[in-house]
């Protein structure tokens, strides 16, 4: 079953051209990858498929359903969640406080009625505690539970990302640079966790500049350069790509310059 559809997505900033006619679409359980050189539009393409700003031309459906003109929360409604490329944590709050404050758009009760609590508000604050302790479990972070997350590593921290991500019960996960700063065992233990999250039947897409993680993790991956898609395939597939090869090999000599 296909879980995301991407169809001739296009997306102007003023003059510029984030990205142009990109086409791919997810089946349900993969993992997912989206790669290519800084500025090649794969944030973009989370900021579309979330919904934070509509694309200049094309057309996202999920599960069938096309997303176009929703709000964000409604994106997350409907079964989309996202991590951020750079950490958005609660850093005042506990770690087990953050993973809770993803939960609000999943349980019932508004903030207003929360404050006459009702038995059944009581029952649901206890269940949505529960399910962040084993969402808290999952990422690793259960003896960090009460600890606030600005004293978590930077490793934890995008873990609790996850974590809270994950408590809004998403079908669809959307992680941008999961692997950012972390060193070789926070990348394994990320690597660890992704098999995890698939294992629950959750769909993942992946921005990631690591491409060791990337190929070892991935079943398809999609390679966009100045915002063309120029690659979409297997790891295999993609390694011997010459236009892949030629897209990384020429920054390489930009940046030794
Ligand atoms: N809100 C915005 N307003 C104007 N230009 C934007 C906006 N968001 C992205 N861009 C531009 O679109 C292009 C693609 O950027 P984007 O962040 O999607 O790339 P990226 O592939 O995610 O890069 P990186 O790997 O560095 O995060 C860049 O030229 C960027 O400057």
């Amino acid at each position: 079953m296909t879980v995301l559809e991407v169809k001739n997505i296009a997306k102007q900033f003023g003059g510029i051209t984030a990205l142009t006619d990109v086409n791919f679409s997810v089946a349900e359980g993969e993992v997912f990858g989206l790669i290519g050189p800084n500025g090649a539009g794969k944030t973009t393409m989370f900021n579309i498929i979330t919904s934070m700003f509509p694309p200049t031309a094309g057309e996202i459906t999920f599960l069938g359903e096309k997303l176009n003109g929703l709000k964000p929360f409604e994106i997350t409604k409907k079964g989309i969640c996202r991590t951020f490329q750079n950490i958005r944590l609660f850093p005042d709050m506990t770690v087990l406080e953050n993973v809770t404050v993803g939960s609000h758009s999943r349980t019932g009760s508004g903030v207003w009625s929360s404050f006459f609590r009702t038995k059944k508000q009581k029952q649901e604050e206890a269940a949505t505690r529960d399910r962040a302790r084993s969402l808290l479990e999952l990422v690793g972070l259960s003896e960090q539970a009460d600890e606030f997350a600005d004293n978590l590593s930077y490793g934890q921290q995008r873990r609790l990302e996850i974590a809270r991500a994950l408590a809004s019960d998403p079908k669809l996960l959307l992680l941008d640079e999961p692997a950012a700063g972390m060193n070789e065992k926070e990348t394994n233990d990320l690597f660890d966790l992704i098999q995890k999250i698939k294992a629950r039947g959750i769909t993942v897409v992946l921005i990631e500049h690591d491409m060791p993680l990337v190929m070892r993790i991935c079943d398809r991956l999609a390679v966009l350069n100045f915002g063309r898609e120029i690659a979409l395939g297997t790891p295999e597939e993609i390694r011997a790509n010459p236009e892949v090869i030629e897209a990384y090999l020429g920054k390489e000599e930009e940046d030794e310059k």
